[in-house]
This record gives C-alpha cells, structure tokens and sequence, in this order.
C-alpha cells in the first residue's frame, strides 16, 4: 500500500468547502464558512475567511498553519468561546452557541491550573461544576485519569510543584476525564522542551489508542501535525482559508525518520508556503492528489 498521504486539493483563495471522503457517516463536529473577525473602535481584523472542515467521531484532526492564520481562533469558536460572524459550527447537529462541557481545552500555558488546588481537585473540579457526578464518584474518575496519565504518585500535590510536563498531563487527565464530545487541544507541547514534548506526543497518543476520543489539535508544527493527526486541514496565512486537507493516518512518532515523513512534510510545507502550484491547481475541488 502506498505510504503517500492522500491531498483533497483546493484552489488557492476558493470559498467552496473541500469534499470529505467519508459522506456516508455524519460529522460529530461541522464548521461551516467560518469567518472570524475582531473588531474594536479602530479597526478590525479578520482571522480566517470562510473555513469548512468536517471531524468526525475517534478522528486526530489537525489545524496546521502559519502564525496569525487563525488556527486558536477557530478553536476558541469550536469551543464557543467567539461566535463567527459569518457561517455556523455544530455538534451533533446542534448549533455551538457558546461553551459547554461537551468540548473540552487543553492549552499551551502552564498556569491553567488553579494553584490553590491539588491535582487531585484540579481534576475533579469540572466534573463537580457541571455537576456530572457525586463527589466520590468524581474522585474515582479523576484517580483513574490521574493515574492514565501517570501521576498517581503526585494526585496531592499542588501545581507549582510539578514540571511543565507534569502538569499538561494534569490538564489532559482533567480533560479527559470530562469524557468531552470533542477534546480541543491548542498548542499544548509548545512551551515544553523537545524530549518533553516527543514523550507527550507518545502519550496522547497511547492515551488516544486507550480512549478513542475525538481531538481537535491546533498546531504549526508540520512534523507534530503529522504525528498526532490522522486529518490534517491546511491554512493559508492571514486572514486564513482552507488551503488543503491530508489524510496522515499512517504516520506517527515509529515514521518521523523515514523518507516518506519526511517526504510528507517537504510537500505540506511547500504547500503552506505556496511554493507548491500543481496542488492547488483551479479546477481541483475535492480531487484526491498523492503527495
Ligand atoms: N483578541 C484578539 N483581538 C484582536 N485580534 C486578535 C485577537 N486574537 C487574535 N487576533 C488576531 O487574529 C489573527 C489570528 O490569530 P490566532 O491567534 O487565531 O492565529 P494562530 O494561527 O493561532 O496564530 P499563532 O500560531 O501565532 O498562535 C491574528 O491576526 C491575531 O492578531
């Protein structure tokens, strides 16, 4: 079988949403033309222009693109915390109209944990807000996350005594333990150092092979887009627009030496920098192109 990712090209500015290879199964998460803009007294600025894209139950989907392309900006309107001002994102088929414990964030700072509380009520906060489970109930639940993701030694201890690592698995065991429709993921390894962040990746992934859950994952790494996604959406710069969609299933951390990865990476990094013409040629709207 071929090792090549398979492109569904778009034409470079087209507005039209790409075609998705799967029609027979409905989305779990649809963005629809999402434009985003922000706009103050001065000036506003537009943060991506009529983006489409389709997740779908159990999918590693990727958002991957330059700084300032838009990519936290379409998390945060996944997460409901900005509406769009043009287009519509649903789950299930419902409108997002704001936040709720269906959707889940793990972000890239470290001081996302309330520090007055130990990991142990870190993890079990959310799950008594939204009043999902009883108090011992919650503390099962947040032992076993707490424990998946490796910490069981340290379920008492408080945030500011924990490496960085450490406490994005707080954040991710938190996370999960919500058992979210949508597990939103923005930049979560960027401020870890390379080893640290290589061992997360490894561990999302074990944590993903486990749990099976739907992930969101912002990104401007190539190699970490291919390493975590299965889907992967490229964006063009500022404002950003689809540029193209790849299937990356095949690849994760047991690839990244080999010339196919970095074969794949080569081509999306021409792509994401229009250096790469023939994949974007006018007439290829959700034509299927090997890399
Ligand atoms: N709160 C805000 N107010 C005004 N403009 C904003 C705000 N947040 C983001 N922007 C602008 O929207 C655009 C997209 O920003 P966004 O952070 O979504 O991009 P990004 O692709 O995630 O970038 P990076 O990879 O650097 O985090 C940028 O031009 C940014 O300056």
């Amino acid at each position: 079988m071929s090792q090549q990712p398979q492109l569904h090209a778009v034409p470079k500015w087209h507005t039209q949403s790409i075609a998705a290879p799967r029609p027979a199964v409905q989305p779990l998460l649809r963005a629809e033309g999402i434009s985003l803009e922000y706009r103050s007294r001065a000036h506003t600025v537009r943060a991506t222009h009529d983006v489409s894209f389709d997740v779908y139950r159990g999918d590693r989907f990727v958002l991957l693109g330059p700084s300032g392309c838009g990519k936290s900006s379409l998390l945060k309107a996944a997460g409901g915390f900005i509406a769009p001002s043009a287009g519509r994102i649903s789950i299930n088929g419902q409108a997002v109209n704001g936040p709720g414990p269906d959707r889940v964030a793990v972000f890239q700072e470290f001081d996302q944990l309330p520090p007055w509380k130990t990991v142990k009520q870190n993890v079990m906060f959310p799950l008594l807000a939204s009043k999902k489970l009883k108090r011992n109930e919650a503390e099962e639940r947040a032992m076993h996350w707490i424990g998946k993701v490796g910490l069981a030694g340290f379920a008492d201890a408080y945030p500011h005594t924990l490496s960085g690592g450490m406490k994005q698995r707080v954040a991710i065991a938190r996370a999960l333990a919500m058992q979210p429709e949508v597990l939103l993921m923005d930049e979560p390894f960027a401020a870890l150092d390379a080893l640290t962040r290589r061992k997360m990746q490894e561990e999302l992934g074990r944590l993903w092979e486990e749990a099976r859950f739907t992930l969101l994952f912002v990104t401007h790494s190539i190699e970490e887009a291919l390493v975590v996604g299965n889907r992967i959406l490229l964006l063009s710069p500022h404002p950003g627009r689809v540029r193209a969609e790849l299937n990356s299933h095949q690849f994760g951390l047991h690839s990244t030496g080999s010339p196919e990865f970095q074969s794949a990476a080569n081509r999306i990094h021409r792509l994401l920098f229009d250096e790469d013409t023939a994949a974007a040629p006018e007439s290829a709207v959700g034509r299927r192109l090997a890399l």
